[in-house]
C-alpha cells in the first residue's frame, strides 16, 4: 500500500463512450401457470468498442436479453437506451427503422435469404434504405473481402459451407455501419476451424472498425476471445469481468 499505484487514475476506457444503458430490465412470461422471470432486474452499460460475451446456463435469459436489446422483444418493465434513444419510446415503425440503421444481427442459423447470392444478401438492407448503387457495391465488396469471401460474391448460401454462410451473415450485419452487433450463439453450428476463423474476423473488425460486439454463447472459444464476460443466472447478472 502507499506505492505509486495508490493514486494512479485507471487509464482503462477513459475515452470510452457508453452506447447502451440498460436499467432495471425485467421480462416475465405468464404463458403457463407459473410465472417465468426470464430477465429479472438487469442493469448494464455497454461501452463503444467492447467485445462482450454473455454466458450462463440454458434458460438463464441470454436470448431474451439480446432480443430486448435488439428491439425484437418488449420488456415487461425497465429501460433500454441506445445513445440518445429510449427504445421503449419508439413506435413500431420507428423501431424497425432504428433497428435497421443501428443494430446488426447474427443468428445461430445464419438466416441468409436462400435465393439471393452472398453479395445480394449483404446488400439487402442497404437496398431497403435506398442507398446509391455505387456505395452499396463498394461497401459490400469491402465487407466480403474483410470476411475472406472475395471470389464467392455470386454464390448462393446453399453453395457455401456453414462457416462461409456465417461470414456472409457477419458482413451483412455490418453493412449499414451499425452502432453494435448482436450475435446469438453465432458459432453453435460451426466446426472448430470455422469458429476460429469467424472469431478472428470479428476480432479484427472490432479492432479495425471499432465495432461493438455482444455475443450470447455457450462456446468456451468465444468466451476465451471476449474482452468482457457477463454471466447470467436465473435472469440476473451474477458476474461481470473485463479481461483487457
Ligand atoms: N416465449 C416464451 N414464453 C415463455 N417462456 C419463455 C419464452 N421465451 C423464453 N422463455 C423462458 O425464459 C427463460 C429464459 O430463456 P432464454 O431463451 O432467454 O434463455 P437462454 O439463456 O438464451 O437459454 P439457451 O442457452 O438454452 O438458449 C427460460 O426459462 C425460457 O423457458
Amino acid at each position: 500500500m502507499g506505492t505509486h499505484n495508490h493514486q494512479t487514475i485507471q487509464p482503462h476506457n477513459h475515452t470510452a463512450m457508453t452506447i447502451i444503458e440498460i436499467k432495471e430490465l425485467f421480462k416475465t412470461y405468464n404463458d403457463s401457470e407459473v410465472e417465468v422471470h426470464a430477465v429479472n432486474g438487469v442493469d448494464l452499460n455497454i461501452e463503444e468498442g467492447e467485445f462482450t460475451a454473455i454466458v450462463g446456463p440454458s434458460g438463464s435469459g441470454k436470448t431474451t436479453l439480446l432480443n430486448m436489446l435488439g428491439g425484437l422483444d418488449q420488456p415487461t418493465s425497465g429501460n433500454i437506451r441506445i445513445d440518445d434513444t429510449d427504445l421503449g419510446k419508439l413506435k413500431s415503425s420507428q423501431l424497425i427503422d432504428f433497428r435497421m440503421k443501428n443494430i446488426g444481427f447474427v443468428f445461430q442459423s445464419y438466416n441468409l435469404i436462400p435465393v439471393l447470392t452472398a453479395k445480394e444478401n449483404v446488400e439487402f438492407v442497404m437496398h431497403l434504405q435506398g442507398r446509391p448503387k455505387k456505395e452499396r457495391e463498394a461497401r459490400t465488396m469491402q465487407l466480403l473481402e474483410a470476411v475472406g469471401l472475395k471470389g464467392r460474391e455470386d454464390s448462393r448460401p446453399s453453395k457455401l459451407s456453414g462457416g462461409q454462410q456465417q461470414r456472409v451473415a457477419v458482413a451483412r450485419a455490418l453493412a449499414s455501419k451499425p452502432k453494435f452487433v448482436l450475435a446469438d450463439e453465432p458459432t453453435a453450428n460451426l466446426d472448430s476451424k470455422s469458429t476460429e476463423n469467424l472469431l478472428n474476423i470479428m476480432e479484427e473488425l472490432n479492432k479495425q472498425e471499432k465495432i461493438t460486439f455482444i455475443f450470447s454463447t455457450h462456446d468456451q472459444r468465444v468466451v476465451n476471445k471476449a474482452h468482457r464476460v457477463i454471466t447470467l443466472e436465473d435472469g440476473k447478472i451474477i458476474s461481470d469481468n473485463r479481461k483487457k
